[in-house]
């Protein structure tokens, strides 16, 4: 977990303008004043630019001494504790998979549970034995392919020749490559871009230009029939925006659901569109959902890092099918049995002709590739990437009529311009509401790095183009009506088949006042349950874990399925503590457990959340922040329990009024009434 994410965010109250986020939204309150709304919202091009360079240094920096590239001894144990390093991990299958990669199970040495770490799936890591210097060469290079809380699996291009055997170490490498891309964004935007697609898209994202909508209102048929009205309201004034529209979608409120539908909206009228997010998983799954309406769409990547239900959609699988692939197939063959008759003949002019020949259809068959990939970019209405991905060789003379960004608000302002460069109108999806983008340089997150471009046009044009979704499909009324009324100026309302849905109206579950309860506050204050750091200085709380366990394990006796149960705690160190001891209990091996930040954008049947923080001193750190309880409570469907020491949180109002809500509307419960489960 990263204490730089420790953002304050202050909701102001709503002016009116029905259907937007609240009036004078988010305002990050930096400490030297440097991001006040004012400033950050109307930041001039050069301005960015210049603030933007040396930030991204910065995080550079900060990524590459989380991890041990640095080379010192100290830079090991700074990697331990930032997570970027696993130590003491054993091999224990071996096994070919993926396209040809091996694929490697590592677990550890010393428990059933792999220890507090930061990585997560896609990530790229070297592989070394256990106590290599740091500077050591890697047995191999990988990128992490699955995770569980007992083992971690990593793809190699080749399967490591030895080393295997003896106790081993992962290790997470910096990413330069997209620093590098984001100053080549830069530059390009110092420039000044008065030709290209975006030429005067920049003017309007910096406030030079003031956003244009057509005249008239858009009318469309709805190809998905179900379809709500702030939906609808919403894909109207996205078809009508000429420039920059920003879709506020709230938890649960089918942003994706309303991204696909403006698209295949766009390809009816022949709009040719770029389709980007921050994630792998969020492009995959758009690609998903616009495939089952036969879209043209190719989907840009590497086959490793794309899920395996859209790799038909993958360049690499489309180009293969094409004209002039087959044309450069043939070639190799050609190229194969010249280089067959290279070997045999010793005539120096037999020789030299062929060779002569060779470099032709070398050449020629690098023509006809790049033709292939062309052909199906060119043949696509809609091409789907990471942001960082729509700066690939490969689209360099390919405009869009839409640049679509999903997650936007989750995205660094920098890594969007890779993709917003290519076209002529954009529409940002998100909710500035929620996590922003995880930023590990202090220096660079309070220096304003962090702030997306959607909460700084959300806070320059408001509600002239931007549409909140206000129909949610997840929670019971209960559960949404807190974070509504927080953060929404209660504009969110609960669909009716979700509205009042309770955990026994699952199957083989049993009703009982535990089953019944939709929101329930168990109090740890007062039964000795005082937080702990560990070793790395992450915040524990040993007395919560118990109460947390001891409750899912209630739930799963009344018929719950553990797979419907997640519990979410903001401290990494409390995500190892829960998982080690629910595996002694082999029955709640398919509950997930995870860090709030690692489930943004995930749900499930019940939450259970374990806020850890339980001191004399009444500190919170970074509880806080609004937007943290907000992604964490906004996870549950029928049912979420708080488990926190309501007298440490209540020091800070914001979680008072949480407390009190919950107190109001719900169960309360000692964490006595846990103790010697
Ligand atoms: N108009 C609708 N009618 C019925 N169900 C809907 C409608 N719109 C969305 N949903 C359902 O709501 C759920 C969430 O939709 P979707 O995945 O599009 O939301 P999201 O806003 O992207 O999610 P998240 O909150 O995770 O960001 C899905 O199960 C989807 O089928």
């Amino acid at each position: 977990m990263n204490s730089s994410t420790r953002n304050s965010v202050n909701n102001g109250g709503d002016g009116g303008g029905g259907g937007g986020v609240p009036r004078g939204p988010v305002r990050r309150i930096a400490m030297d004043g440097s991001w006040s709304k004012k400033k950050s919202s109307q930041i001039s091009l050069q301005e960015f630019v210049f603030t933007m360079a040396p930030l991204i240094d910065m995080e550079k920096e900060a990524e590459i001494s989380a991890s041990v590239d640095s080379g010192s001894s100290s830079s090991l144990v700074a990697s331990l504790k930032r997570g970027s390093t696993m130590l003491n991990l054993k091999c224990v299958d071996v096994q070919t998979g993926l396209m040809g990669k091996t694929l490697i199970e590592f677990q550890f040495n010393k428990g059933d549970v792999l220890p507090a770490h930061k990585f997560g799936t896609l990530d790229v890591v070297l592989l070394k034995p256990n106590k290599a210097d740091v500077r050591s060469l890697p047995l191999g290079q990988g990128v992490v392919y699955h995770l569980k809380d007992s083992s971690i699996t990593v793809a190699f291009d080749d399967i490591p020749e030895n080393g295997l055997t003896s106790p081993l170490r992962l290790e997470k490498v910096a990413n330069e490559v997209t620093y590098r891309k984001m100053k080549d964004v830069l530059v390009q935007l110092s420039k000044g871009l008065q030709k290209g697609p975006a030429a005067d898209l920049v003017h309007v994202l910096f406030g030079e230009k003031a956003p244009t909508v057509s005249k008239k209102d858009i009318l469309f048929i709805p190809i998905n029939s179900a379809l709500d009205h702030s939906q609808k309201v919403a894909i109207s004034k996205a078809l009508s925006s000429k420039n920059v529209f920003l879709l506020h979608g709230p938890p649960g409120t089918g942003k994706t659901t309303t991204v696909v539908e403006i698209i295949l909206q766009e390809i009816k009228r022949g709009s040719k569109i770029l389709a980007c997010a921050a994630s792998n998983i969020a492009v995959d799954n758009i690609v998903e959902r616009l495939v089952r309406h036969r879209v043209k769409l190719v989907r840009l990547g590497h086959p490793a890092r794309l899920l395996p239900q859209v790799l038909e959609s993958a360049l690499d699988a489309k180009v293969l099918t094409g004209d002039n692939s087959s044309l450069a197939n043939d070639i190799r063959k050609e190229m194969k049995s010249l280089n067959g008759k290279l070997l045999k003949t010793k005539d120096r002019n037999t020789r030299r002709d062929i060779k002569k020949e060779l470099r032709t259809l070398s050449k020629e068959e690098r023509k006809r590739q790049q033709l292939a990939i062309a052909d199906v970019i060119k043949g696509a209405d809609v091409i789907l990437t990471t942001l960082t991905g729509a700066s690939s060789k490969k689209l360099e003379n390919t405009s869009f009529d839409l640049v679509v960004i999903d997650e936007a608000a989750q995205a660094l302002e920098v890594a969007c311009w890779m993709g917003l460069l290519k076209g002529s109108r954009c529409i940002l999806a998100g909710d500035h509401l929620q996590l922003p983008p995880t930023i590990q340089s202090v220096e660079a997150e309070r220096k304003g790095l962090g702030r997306t471009l959607f909460e700084r046009l959300a806070a320059l044009y408001a509600d002239d183009i931007m549409a909140m979704l206000t129909v949610q499909y997840r929670m019971h009324e209960l559960i949404m009506n807190w974070s509504s009324r927080e953060l929404y100026n209660s504009k969110i309302e609960a669909h009716p088949c979700v509205a009042a849905h309770k955990l026994y109206d699952l199957d083989n579950v049993n009703t009982s006042s535990l089953t019944e309860s939709t929101l329930l506050i168990v109090d740890t204050a007062g039964c000795d349950m005082e937080e702990k750091k560990d070793e790395e200085d992450s915040t524990m709380n040993e007395g919560e874990a118990d109460v947390a366990i001891a409750h899912a394990r209630r739930l799963t006796q009344s018929g719950v399925q553990p797979s419907d149960i997640g519990i979410i705690t903001p401290y990494a160190a409390q995500v190892v503590l829960l998982k080690m001891i629910r595996s002694k209990d082999n029955r709640l091996k398919e509950i997930e457990i995870s860090t709030v930040d690692g489930f943004q954008g995930r749900e499930k049947e019940a939450i259970i959340i374990s806020m850890v923080r339980s001191n004399a001193r009444k500190e919170v750190g970074f509880l806080s922040d609004q937007r943290r309880m907000n992604v964490a409570v906004t996870r549950a469907r029928r049912q979420c329990c708080l488990i926190c020491d309501t007298e440490t949180v209540s020091s800070d109002s914001f979680l008072k009024r949480l407390i009190e809500y919950f107190e109001e509307h719900g169960e309360y419960l000692s964490a006595s009434d846990y103790l010697n489960e």
